[in-house]
């Protein structure tokens, strides 16, 4: 078993400040991230694959131990999509075109996938994936808090309010997000590898 691979400085390479806001508050002190905002593409494919490619082209540009991250949801009536292309979607028709979206199907069914992946540095070293999924429901639009697609997707967990209705804290005992970085924790503080596909 590997221990304290935090021993190293491990950059997170992130658009997103509210990835980064949500990554800090689950982590607390537990892995030491150094935020690094690095213009990635938005590649396309199978989910693990896109976070993969993200990771190695972080690692090409950065040369140092590096983390990034790709959110995907994904709609069971559409085969998975929009997937990791959510968000374009959310970008040209918001939380409340993507509930219009489900219109025409009676299987309102979502799943948030969040996989974090890591690189040790060198661009041709394996790619570590951890990955955290949350079932729930695409509804519309409810709630003020959160960001993204939260107010249209309500976890089958959450007591019936979307993530947008819940506290932060409630949100990050639940989310897609939480499961991942539990996944990472194992890894990074415990040593433990992570499974080749939690679900
Ligand atoms: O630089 P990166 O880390 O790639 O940040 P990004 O904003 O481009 O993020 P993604 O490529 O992973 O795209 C995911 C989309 O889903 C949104 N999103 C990510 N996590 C979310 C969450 O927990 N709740 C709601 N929306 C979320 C995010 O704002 C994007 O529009
Ligand atoms: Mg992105």
């Amino acid at each position: 078993m590997i221990r304290n691979r935090m021993a190293q400085k491990l950059f997170f390479v992130t658009g997103n400040e509210n990835k980064l806001r949500e990554v800090i508050q689950i982590l607390g002190n537990s892995v030491k991230l150094e935020r690094i905002d690095v213009d990635l593409p938005e590649y396309q494919g199978e989910p693990d694959n896109v976070s993969i490619a993200k990771c190695k082209a972080a690692a090409e540009s950065l040369k140092q131990p590096c983390l990034v991250e790709d959110t995907c949801l994904c709609f069971n009536a559409l085969g998975g999509l929009p997937g990791p292309y959510i968000k374009w979607f959310l970008a040209q028709i918001g939380p409340e075109g993507l509930h219009r979206m489900l219109q025409g199907f009676d299987d309102k069914s979502a799943v948030a996938l969040c996989t974090f992946a890591y690189s040790p540095g060198d661009a041709g070293a394996p790619v570590t994936l951890f990955r955290g999924r949350t079932r729930g429901l695409i509804v519309e639009p409810r709630g003020g808090s959160g960001f993204g697609w939260d107010s249209c997707f309500e976890p089958e967990d959450g007591r019936a309010q979307t993530y947008a209705e819940m506290s932060a804290a409630t949100k990050n005992s639940l989310s897609h997000r939480a499961r991942a970085l539990e996944e990472l924790r194992r890894y990074f503080v415990d040593g433990t590898p992570p499974p080749p596909s939690s679900s």
